[in-house]
């Protein structure tokens, strides 16, 4: 990427939303803009800043002197797991402990860059789309903010016509909706969304259930922002990019974010976790390895984790699988499961991701579909499957299996024989067919973030907007 610099540098205060995900593809922004040589400021949540990977981040972030960590609080307990099923409290509390020290932390900006510290006045804020307050918040302090909404487009898109599908009858649900049935109020969408493969927001019975209504309101809220930043592109999600861009005249499409660096980084940066993963891989058949995650928020309930198990040695396929502690609320992996894979099967509390997607051993992934994993098995052209958990992940399967046609969505069911078929459909009968689909997708994402490509030159469009707005407040 060119190294771009001014004479008045911008500076950015980036702003995630307090999940671990959330914070790893924020970073990726502020790694971009620490390269076009803006000064950032991070916020980062203090569970992250105090817990077992921020080494890795204050090392990967040492050759950048402009980006300063500065650690701010969601107010729950640093060990609390922050899953999906729980994200309500997370909500909750960021309202009452995060917003007043967000207003709290642009004061005492304002204040020191009035004396003047060495680095410049803040030019705009670059927020979590979920965390919309920022806007006013910012406002305040005469800053901009644009907000970066980490789901998929068609995700937005989807939460957006939700008042429309609430008009039309179409949602809430009742107790004998037909899930089957296509919804025919997402412009764009018509053919593809079925009930059950709207946003796990949706699957209420009354329209005023308060988490639909927040991240519906959050959604809408974002049309005052100064703009709105989506981690995809064009090629991908082009039908439900149109209809957003009608509704946000500045959007800017810049994904897949990681695959900016993807290149870049070096295999001696792994952790030792991180290195027993790629060995165990090195000794593996080519394309012969089912990588199984789940992210960072899911929980699976001990009947489905062994599911999930039966299925996997079921299916006589090598696979490597990420159990992190607060995967199954607190009940282990018995361990005659681990003795009874032999040596066909590793599992493990955490594994480097985007290595393991890209290593030849790695022929499929079973995954929940979180937005960046999706992102990130693209990119390395392999096939998934889905088992969507909550949030934007039962649109993100639909789309892998019946749009993109790189994989198999397993939406809703959760046996061992369903787990084992999928692996088999992956890996032998329809193989051929999902990696021929899965390389051109990856051809698409690659392209885009090239120079010239559709991401690449909105990303360009981006920093050049936000060197706008530093040059106007200094002048
Ligand atoms: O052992 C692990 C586990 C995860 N990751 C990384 O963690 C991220 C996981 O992100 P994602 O796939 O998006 O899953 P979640 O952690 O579940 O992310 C939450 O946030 C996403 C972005 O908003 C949403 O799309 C998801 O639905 C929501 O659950 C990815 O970058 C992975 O590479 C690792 O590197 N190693």
């Amino acid at each position: 990427m060119e190294q771009r610099s001014t004479s008045i540098p911008p500076h950015v205060l980036v702003f995630p939303f307090p999940v671990q995900s959330h914070v790893n593809v924020m970073l990726n922004l502020a790694e971009i803009f620490s390269i076009s040589g803006f000064q950032v400021t991070f916020l980062i949540p203090d569970h992250i800043q105090t817990g077992p990977r921020f080494d890795q981040i204050s090392s990967r972030f040492a050759r950048y002197p402009a980006l300063y960590f500065q650690a701010i609080s969601d107010g729950l307990p640093l060990d609390h797991p922050r899953t999906g099923d729980r994200v309500k409290e997370l909500f909750d509390s960021i309202n009452v402990t995060t917003k007043p020290q967000f207003r709290h932390v642009l004061k005492s900006r304002a204040q020191i860059s009035s004396n003047g510290n060495g680095r410049a006045p803040l030019t705009c804020i670059i927020a979590d789309g979920i965390m919309s307050f920022t806007i006013d918040i910012a406002k305040d302090f005469g800053l901009r903010t644009i907000l970066f909404r980490p789901f998929s487009a068609t995700c937005f898109w989807t939460l957006f016509c939700v008042p429309k599908l609430i008009q039309a009858g179409e949602l809430p649900l009742k107790e004998d909706s037909d899930m089957d049935k296509l919804v025919e109020n997402i412009l764009g969408m018509e053919r593809v969304l079925r009930v059950r493969d709207l946003p796990s927001f949706c699957r209420v019975e009354d329209a005023s259930d308060p988490q639909l209504q927040h991240v519906v309101s959050e959604t809408h809220r974002a049309t005052c922002a100064h703009g709105l930043i989506l981690n995809t592109l064009e090629d991908l999600e082009e039908p439900a990019l149109a209809r957003i861009r009608a509704n946000f005249p500045k959007l800017y499409v810049i994904g897949p974010l990681h695959g900016y660096f993807r290149p870049l980084r070096s295999p001696n940066s792994l952790s030792e976790e991180g290195r027993s993963c790629i060995e165990w891989l090195d000794d593996q058949p080519l394309k012969s390895v089912v990588f199984v995650s789940f992210g960072n928020m899911t929980v699976l309930k001990s009947q489905q984790l062994v599911e999930f198990w039966h299925g996997l040695v079921n299916s006589g396929k090598p696979f490597l699988w990420v159990v992190p502690a607060n995967l199954t609320a607190g009940c282990r992996i018995p361990t005659e499961f681990i003795d009874g894979s032999g040596k066909r099967g590793k599992v493990v509390d955490w594994a480097p991701q985007e290595e393991v997607l890209s290593h030849p051993a790695t022929g499929g992934f079973l995954t929940h579909g979180g937005w960046n994993s999706t992102l990130e098995s693209i990119y390395e052209g392999v096939p998934m499957i889905c088992w969507p958990f909550y949030a934007d992940q039962q649109v993100n399967s639909r789309l892998v299996e019946e749009v993109w046609r790189i994989g198999v969505d397993m939406k809703d069911i959760c046996d061992r024989k369903t787990v084992e078929k999928a692996v088999r459909e992956l890996m032998e009968v329809r193989r051929e067919e999902l990696l021929k689909s899965s390389k051109e997708m990856a051809r698409l994402a690659r392209t885009s973030i090239g120079q010239g490509g559709s991401s690449y030159v909105n990303l360009d469009c981006l920093i050049k907007d936000i060197k706008h707005m530093s040059y106007a407040k200094s002048t």
